[in-house]
């Protein structure tokens, strides 16, 4: 079985750059999902609180006889659970859902500006992080005016940014920035939900690599150095995505499918979504 690279983070802690994601993975099939990712491989895994699952990813981490220091767990603070005593509170709760003494990720998943209340959730999490029970904590969906806030007013720099990034939103900006400021970046819906695939420019490539092009789209992702975990609960999809080692795209097909780019959202704005 071919290694998944690791990213180093800002504060030192690796991450496998291809994992598994869980959203709408209904509670039922999660335990079983997920130990069929773990068994094809993948050790990383991405859940959050708004995903109902915290649980059943849990059990499927402590049921797979891995170790708990080789599988990274990341989990997600609710939107109704911002502003510093309900952070530390929803964190607990993550903690009992899953099971597990600590996260490897902890991130706020949405900036909610017009709440503002993100800057006073960080500290919390900032406070979880020196408790040692998250190894790391980050963001998700911040755009750089909210990241530019929290800089301005914290201590520990987020380790991650997870946002919706394929080839039909690149998001040139927002990964600028986070690469100016040690902010890696996660890619969330990496293959758009699946709306990518028909795509002619993916699908020659495809053809000629001899690979699917949920297998491109994602290879794209890593040569890109964005952290990726696409979700599926088909067994022959989660050992597809995770077969992405083998073959190299050249920078002319980096450059073709980066400019596939029409800024398409498949989720909310961040600017406009208030929880
Ligand atoms: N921070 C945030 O706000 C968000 C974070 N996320 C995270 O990102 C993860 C991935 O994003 P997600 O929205 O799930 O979307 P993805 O881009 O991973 O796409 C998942 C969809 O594509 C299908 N699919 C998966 N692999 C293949 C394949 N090889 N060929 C054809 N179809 C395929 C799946 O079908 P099937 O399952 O039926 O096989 C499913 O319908 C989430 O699970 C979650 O962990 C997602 C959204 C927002
Ligand atoms: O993680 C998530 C899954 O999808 C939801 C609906 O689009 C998002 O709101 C959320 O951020």
């Amino acid at each position: 079985m071919t290694a998944v690279p690791a990213i180093t983070l800002n504060n030192a802690v690796q991450i496998p750059q291809l994992g598994f994601g869980t959203f709408q993975i209904p509670p039922e099939d999660t335990r079983e999902t997920t130990l069929a990712a773990l068994k094809a491989g993948y050790r990383h895994i991405d859940t959050a609180q708004m995903y109902g699952n915290e649980k059943e990813v849990g059990q499927a981490v402590r049921d797979s006889g891995l170790d708990r220091a080789d599988v990274f767990v990341t989990s997600k603070l609710n939107n109704d659970s911002q502003g510093h005593d309900n952070a530390l509170r929803a964190f607990d709760r993550s903690l009992d859902e899953l099971g597990l003494d600590h996260l490897d990720l902890f991130l706020i998943h949405w900036p909610l500006p017009a709440k503002g209340l993100f800057v006073e959730t960080w500290k919390a999490l900032e406070e979880i992080y020196r408790s040692g029970r998250a190894k790391a904590i980050g963001v998700s969906n911040f755009q750089p005016r909210h990241l530019r806030r929290l800089l301005e007013n914290s201590d520990v720099v987020p380790a991650v940014n997870q946002i919706e990034v394929h080839p039909y939103l690149t998001q040139d900006e927002v990964r600028a920035f986070g690469a100016g400021h040690e902010i890696a970046t996660e890619a969330w819906s990496p293959i758009a939900q699946g709306k990518v695939l028909d795509d002619p420019t993916i699908n020659r490539i495809a053809e000629r690599e001899g690979k699917s092009p949920a297998q491109v789209t994602l290879r794209w992702h890593i040569q890109r150095g964005d952290i990726v975990f696409p979700k599926s609960v088909t067994q022959k999809r989660i050992e597809e995505n995770f077969d992405l080692f083998d073959f190299e795209l050249s920078e002319g097909d980096i450059g073709e499918i980066s400019a596939l780019n029409r800024n398409e959202r498949t989720g909310f704005d961040p600017d406009r979504f208030n929880g």
